[in-house]
């Protein structure tokens, strides 16, 4: 080991404590701005980024000059961790101190739009205090008038997206400036970075390429089924009016269930209703998480998230409603916020999000630079990954929320169990995906970026060719129908939850066979009824990954986890195979043609 090996050590050494102690400080100020809004803390949060930034940019100085030849140290770890440190993260640093206030105050004030907006209701034009959580997410979820759901989602997309459309081309400016300044050519190719592969793009068109087709037929059923509740809203284009799909940006269409329950007397695994029934509370979903996590030899949530931690909206305050975890980079303080709400669908929201804590946990003792998921996918995939176990049937028995006298094992009910399942995790492909190739498009200027005269337009083409959706109401470019969108103002990179939907099969396929649980020569044992619980054997072979962080490229990762070091639809697409064989009968049988009329600017782009 040379003697610049050696220097570099301890300047690392140097780097971690320091870059913790502003982590620490960062965390804690956005905290107390996101579960208190108030001036107040907004001005201490934009003062902490600023700190941070400034912390970066000297960092990035003395690592440019002192260890410009990092690349031949001989430790493979060194050269990574100086890789990564020198790319001066989204913290903007990059900017000189006026335009990095701007951008700083820039975000600010979109969260603050998305975070506070208020709407007015259908049924009475002064009541004009509802907010998107709870109150709009329940109405899109329940109800079924479609004039009041239209209303609702009018009333969200203009209030939220038309006041955030001016601010959006001077963030687009602003992200390209900060990529520029780090060697990329656009904000698309730095936040893509993090997947260190150069046909990261080319992967993901052909796993959507792979899954488009089960899509088009999950599409082509609900619509038929729609057409039985809504009649004539749903017209000869083949395209679903967005607001009936029971969720806001019709992301995923769990909520419509009901609507489109094959074998309506079989029974369901919407919860709800019992878990009120047992006197559930936010805090005992909690529980019940952390107990399946450690049912299967995992880390234990520690006494300062039970004690910091804020799992209900509070009465007497503002704060940011959309789920979070935080790791506070001390190796102690890890919290969640979380409106919650007890609700099946608010159960999975709790393992997503303890999810992301126990990978904090897993990986707490790496070095600060490599505390990050093996890439962002990972991160998404870890709660939902065991989510798949405790939303099955069988562990529903388990813990009580389905009558053990519950028939499960009919070929009806697993069609209806895996139909609820596919309308959350199929139905979200797509738009998974476009959410970010919008804003590709927006950053590499493909879309028209000198004025964003079709900002609009490209969200509404994009809608239409990969979800097959249309607007409920006339769209123009006074809308900015993507800003309604929480991680579109949030500047949150989006892929990570496509790469989430097909990685967790891959580890829930690889769990399962090392839990026993699943057997692909055995059809007693099919995937998608596997439940890992208290699996020591799964637990360890997760853990195994999760301590690694982001140590190693994510293919050596996924090959611990797993033995593939690829992305792969394979088990997605085996876990919902008698599914997607069900449809394609069921469809024939309804006359039902998959896919949708092209728009006509489509079709002349054709021509
Ligand atoms: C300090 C900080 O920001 N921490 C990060 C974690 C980290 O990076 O360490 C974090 O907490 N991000 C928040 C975000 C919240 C949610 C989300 O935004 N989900 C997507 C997509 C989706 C939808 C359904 C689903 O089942 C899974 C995903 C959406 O709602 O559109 C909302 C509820 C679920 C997850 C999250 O947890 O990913
Ligand atoms: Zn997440």
């Amino acid at each position: 080991e040379n003697g610049l090996e050696t220097e570099a050590r301890v300047f690392l050494e140097e780097y971690d404590r320091r870059s913790s102690e502003k982590c620490f400080k960062q965390a804690s100020a956005n905290w107390n701005y996101a579960t208190d809004i108030r001036e107040e803390t907004e001005k201490i949060k934009l003062q902490e980024s600023l700190e941070y930034a400034k912390f970066q940019k000297e960092i990035w100085n003395n690592i440019t000059t002192q260890f410009k030849i990092r690349d031949n140290f001989k430790d493979p770890a060194l050269v990574r961790t100086f890789k990564k440190i020198a790319i001066i993260g989204t913290s903007a640093s990059a900017l000189p101190e006026e335009r990095l206030k701007e951008f700083q105050q820039l975000k600010s004030t979109m969260a603050k739009i998305y975070s506070t907006t208020k709407t007015c209701a259908y049924e009475d034009a002064t009541k004009c205090d509802l907010s998107l959580d709870p109150d709009l997410t329940e109405i899109m979820k329940v109800s079924r008038d479609e004039q009041q759901l239209r209303h609702v989602w009018k009333e969200w997309h203009d209030k939220v997206g038309g006041p955030i459309r001016q601010y959006y081309k001077p963030y687009v400016g602003f992200s390209n400036e900060i990529a520029k300044s780090n060697n990329f050519s656009d904000a698309g190719a730095f936040w893509l970075r993090e997947y260190e592969s150069e046909t990261i793009k080319e992967d993901i068109e052909q796993l959507w390429q792979t899954l488009k087709p089960f899509y088009q037929q999950m599409h082509a059923y609900v619509r038929a089924k729609l057409r039985d509740t809504y009649g004539g809203q749903i017209t000869e284009d083949g395209l679903i009016p967005a607001h009936l799909l029971g969720n806001m940006w019709a992301q995923s269409w769990e909520n419509i269930y009901s609507l489109v329950v094959p074998f309506p007397e079989k029974a369901s695994i919407d919860v709800t209703d019992q878990m009120k029934q047992q006197g559930y509370t936010p805090l005992k979903m909690f529980q019940i998480s952390d107990e399946f996590f450690t049912s299967l030899g995992l880390i234990p949530m520690p006494p300062e998230f039970w004690k910091e931690s804020l799992l209900e909206k509070p009465k007497d305050r503002e704060v940011v409603c959309h789920a979070s975890a935080w790791d506070f980079c001390n190796r102690k303080d890890f919290r969640i916020k979380q409106c919650t709400v007890v609700t099946t669908e608010d159960l999975i929201t709790v393992h997503h999000e303890m999810g992301h804590v126990q990978y904090y946990l897993q990986y707490k003792d790496q070095p600060m630079i490599f505390r990050r998921g093996a890439n962002p996918g990972f991160h998404e995939a870890v709660g939902d990954t065991l989510a798949l176990s405790v939303i099955t049937p069988k562990h529903l028995k388990e813990i009580g929320l389905l009558d053990s006298s519950t028939p499960i094992d009919d070929y009806e009910t697993s069609i209806n169990f895996l139909l609820s399942m596919a309308l959350e995790k199929i139905a979200f492909l797509p738009f998974g995906y476009l959410i970010d190739k919008y804003r590709w498009d927006i950053f590499d200027g493909t879309v028209d970026s000198v004025e964003p005269s079709n900002y609009n337009a490209h969200w509404w083409k994009l809608r239409r060719e990969y979800q097959g959706l249309k607007p409920p109401v006339e769209r123009s470019e006074e809308n900015f129908d993507a800003g309604a969108k929480y991680h579109v103002p949030a500047d949150v990179e989006y892929l990570r939850y496509f790469v989430s939907k097909v990685i967790q099969f891959q580890f829930h396929r690889s769990l399962c066979l090392e839990a026993g649980q699943y057997d692909p020569e055995d059809p007693r044992k099919p995937l998608h009824n596997c439940d890992i619980y208290r699996s020591k054997a799964a637990g360890s072979k997760l853990a195994a990954g999760l301590a690694m962080g982001s140590s190693r490229p994510w293919p050596e990762v996924m090959k611990v986890m797993t033995g593939q070091d690829k992305m792969d639809a394979s088990a997605i697409r085996e876990y919902f195979k008698p599914l997607e064989d069900w449809l394609i009968l069921q469809n024939a049988k309804l006359a039902q043609t998959p896919g949708w009329q092209k728009s006509k600017n489509d079709l002349e782009s054709d021509a």
